[in-house]
């Protein structure tokens, strides 16, 4: 396991206005706010979500704080170690926490949670404050998230990756990805058995409409260092078909997985969001509901013959999920079943979807169909769909999962699991003619889009042009009126990192029943391009610069490597991307697909004052777990926390300042880019916990490649010290010429130091 930069666990300032900044704040919110709903409550009383009897336990819940949860990163065998420390260390020693004489429990592991890698803290904040063993166990959890050992996500919201039954090196899309927490569980799904030496294969498309939201998805997703995941920017609605050559076929791409996890009313969310009591109303589930059935049936299409698309939201609405459901299983006739997942995450308290609901308009009627509503204008702004099939049997829908706040101690959550079974769209037909191969033309792909689009398009005709959905922006982020326009937003962004979300809400549309379909979505977002992606040829010069100097192995694929920079040279930074981000990359209709972002940074061409060393591009953090695997050792220097400190808190630490074992290596070595391998076993980390570094060897002196802010945390965290500042004459002359090709700053902030000998 490598060093790994980590998001934050605490949000720098509240840049959400729907979400609580800080614990203390959202305690706070639940004391000030009234954590009650007439219509609330008498809408889902009459939904029959739990039998009537227990319908006040179900409602007094929603009235109470969440309880803190966190799951274990990372591959299999660094988890289980990392949660055998956690219950050695942590777990042993607060059996017995008592605070004004109330005895609190230690953390919980979550009983369904495969292996056991995830816990639950009940305790309320002012015991995490005044309990010495649970402020020690903070601090762990706050260093441990920073080096993306763990992560804190609510614990509903861990669900549909789990039931996506994600196998390594599959092809997986998440539809809605933003701010990240399903797609990280994803990614490390798609690198579960990654093995050393291995290349890691498979894809991760992780979407979003909204190019502000899309690029956080970005920040969250850098900590886990995959050449397999890539950021796009579209409707999911209209998600692009992108041509792949496959076996010298080329075929519109499909996936093997596929998540839905649609922007929603949010009121799962009741507990962590207190705000939303005050704006629900029962107009928002309506106007999200075509855009819901729009990006489900896009995601529909885009599954693979046999694969496994799973929707979800955090809505109790049935109108947000078992119509939606229900809707496309009629639109996909017969290619989607419903599955029944019933003995999947055991232990994990579900209850069955709904086979019949209620739609409630604006002045609190009930209505069971469109029939009922008199008014014929009104009547057009109801969609047809989100009332209840008129024979539910065959659909099962009973197979959906609903998980109530009362069951676990949880947050609410709907998630139903569905497999393509049939063909369903020209895509298919294509994918089984190759199998069997034959082949089919250009005509036939063509024809397959117009299919695809005019399916999708279709949805929201019979509900009439929708209203205006009333938008209500953060106060804090500047998301711009316009892509409020394109989006139609979510209070319920759920089980998020506390990671500063830009966001924004349609409110529940007071206007109306009225409220039906959300606002359709534009054909396309308004996106940007970020960089003109290219692949390298593997005999590029400055490849086999790299190749010779690392002595990278021969097996290592030389024709994976992309740059995403202009073309000057002297800002070079070059990415490495999997076989399956390649073959996207390389695909003639490249261009229809607004990526965000992709490929790992594996190495960075050095500042211009490096003469003398032999190979001018160094290692970079991210790419350092990676690469040293297939380096020779002869880049590596194997040291202990003595020397770890002299390499953080110095500035440009002089190569004599080190110990004489690690002297006698970096004497070996020239001048150029180096791993620094520290055994931090006696940091009170994970037992074999391997941190490493990517550090600049020069000619007498050397420095560690972290940016500012990592460096200081890493040193702060490990010796309780702020690291020396740079010099500022060092500073300036030091920096490579802007190295920036619209990645986050960190390369303009890693220094070089090469003129401080
Ligand atoms: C519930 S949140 C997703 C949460 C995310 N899956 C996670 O686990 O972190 C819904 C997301 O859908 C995005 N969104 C809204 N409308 C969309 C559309 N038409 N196409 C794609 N994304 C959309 C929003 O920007 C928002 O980030």
């Amino acid at each position: 396991m490598g060093f790994r930069k980590g998001a934050r666990w605490k949000k720098k300032g509240n840049q959400d206005s729907n979400k609580p900044d800080t614990r203390k704040e959202r305690d706070s919110s639940f004391k000030s706010l009234v954590l009650d709903h007439e219509v609330f409550k008498k809408y889902y009383k009459a939904q029959n979500l739990v039998p009537e009897e227990e319908f006040e336990e179900f409602y007094a819940c929603l009235k109470t704080p969440l309880p803190s949860t966190f799951r274990i990163t990372g591959t299999k065998n660094n988890a289980l170690q990392i949660r055998k420390f956690i219950e050695d260390h942590h777990v042993a020693n607060m059996q017995n926490v008592v605070v004004d004489g109330v005895k609190y429990d230690p953390p919980n592991p979550v009983s369904w949670y495969p292996d056991q890698l995830c816990y639950q803290i009940t305790c309320p904040r002012s015991v995490l404050r005044n309990s010495p063993e649970y402020a020690t166990f903070q601090k762990f959890l706050v260093a441990e998230n920073e080096t993306g050992n763990i992560s804190r996500q609510e614990l509903v919201s861990m669900v549909p990756p789990l039931l996506m039954d994600i196998q390594p090196h599959q092809r997986v899309l998440d539809m809605c990805a933003a701010p990240g927490s399903k797609t990280g569980q994803i990614v490390e799904a798609i690198h579960a058995n990654d093995k050393l030496n291995e290349m890691p294969t498979g894809l991760v498309v992780a979407n979003d409409a909204d190019y502000k939201r899309s690029q956080l998805l970005v920040h969250q997703l850098k900590r886990l260092q995959s050449p397999c995941f890539m950021a796009t920017n579209h409707d999911a609605s209209h998600f692009p078909n992108i041509p792949i050559l496959e076996d010298g076929v080329s075929i519109p791409w499909q996936f093997d997985r596929v998540l839905c996890d649609v922007p929603c009313s949010g009121d799962g969310t009741l507990r962590k969001n207190p705000k939303v009591w005050k704006e629900w109303s029962q107009g928002a589930a309506l106007a999200l509901h075509s855009v819901q059935v729009q990006i489900f049936l896009r995601g529909a299409q885009l599954i693979k013959m046999g694969g496994r698309i799973v929707y979800s939201t955090c809505s109790f609405n049935p109108v947000e999920n078992e119509a939606v459901v229900a809707e496309v299983l009629r639109l996909s006739n017969g290619a989607l079943e419903l599955k029944d997942v019933s003995n999947e995450l055991p232990g994990l308290i579900r209850r069955p979807g709904l086979k019949t609901w209620k739609v409630m308009t604006r002045d609190g009627q009930f209505i069971s169909s469109v029939d009922e509503i008199e008014n014929a204008r009104s009547g057009r702004k109801f969609p047809k769909s989100a009332f209840p099939p008129e024979n539910p049997d065959p659909l099962h829908l009973e197979r959906c999962l609903r998980i109530y706040p009362h069951d676990q101690n949880t947050g609410g959550f709907f998630v139903a699991v569905f497999e393509k079974v049939k063909p369903m769209t020209v895509a298919d037909r294509m994918t089984i003619a190759k199998d069997h191969g034959q082949s089919l033309s250009t005509n036939d792909i063509q024809a397959a889009e117009v299919e695809d689009e005019t399916l999708v398009k279709s949805i929201s005709a019979d509900a009439g042009s929708p209203p205006p959905t009333k938008v209500v922006e953060d106060a804090t982020a500047d998301s711009t009126k316009d892509q409020a326009e394109h989006t139609p937003e979510i209070p319920g962004s759920d089980g998020d990192n506390e990671s500063s979300i830009p966001n924004k809400r349609v409110a529940a549309s007071t206007e109306s029943e009225s409220a039906a379909p959300a606002k359709k979505p534009k054909k396309d977002v308004d996106s940007k391009k970020e960089a003109p992606f290219a692949m390298m040829a593997s005999d590029n010069p400055d490849l086999l610069q790299i190749k010779s100097f690392y002595g990278l192995d021969p097996a290592f694929p030389m024709d994976q490597f992309l740059l995403r920079s202009d073309l000057d040279t002297r800002n070079r930074q070059i990415y490495f991307v999997s076989d399956a981000v390649k073959s996207v990359l390389e695909s003639k209709q490249f261009n229809r697909l607004n990526v965000v972002n992709t490929g790992l940074r594996l190495f960075a061409r050095q500042g211009s004052l490096v003469d003398t060393a032999e190979c001018i591009f160094r290692l970079s953090s991210e790419g350092v777990p990676l690469i040293h695997q297939h380096i020779k050792d002869h880049r590596s220097v194997h040291i202990g926390l003595d020397d770890l400190k002299v390499l953080l808190v110095k500035a440009f630490p002089m190569i004599t300042e080190f110990s004489a074992e690690a002297q006698s290596k970096l004497n070996e070595l020239t001048p150029g880019g180096t791993i620094f391998i520290v055994d931090v076993s006696e940091a009170h980390l994970p037992a074999d916990t391997k941190m490493m570094l990517p550090v600049w060897r020069a000619k007498f002196s050397c420095n560690v490649l972290l940016n500012k802010h990592d460096k200081k945390s890493l040193c702060q965290r490990l010796f309780g010290i702020t690291p020396e500042p740079t010099p500022g004459h060092i500073k300036d002359k030091s920096q490579p010429p802007t190295a920036n090709d619209g990645e986050e700053s960190t390369s303009k902030e890693e220094t070089t130091n090469t003129n401080a000998e």
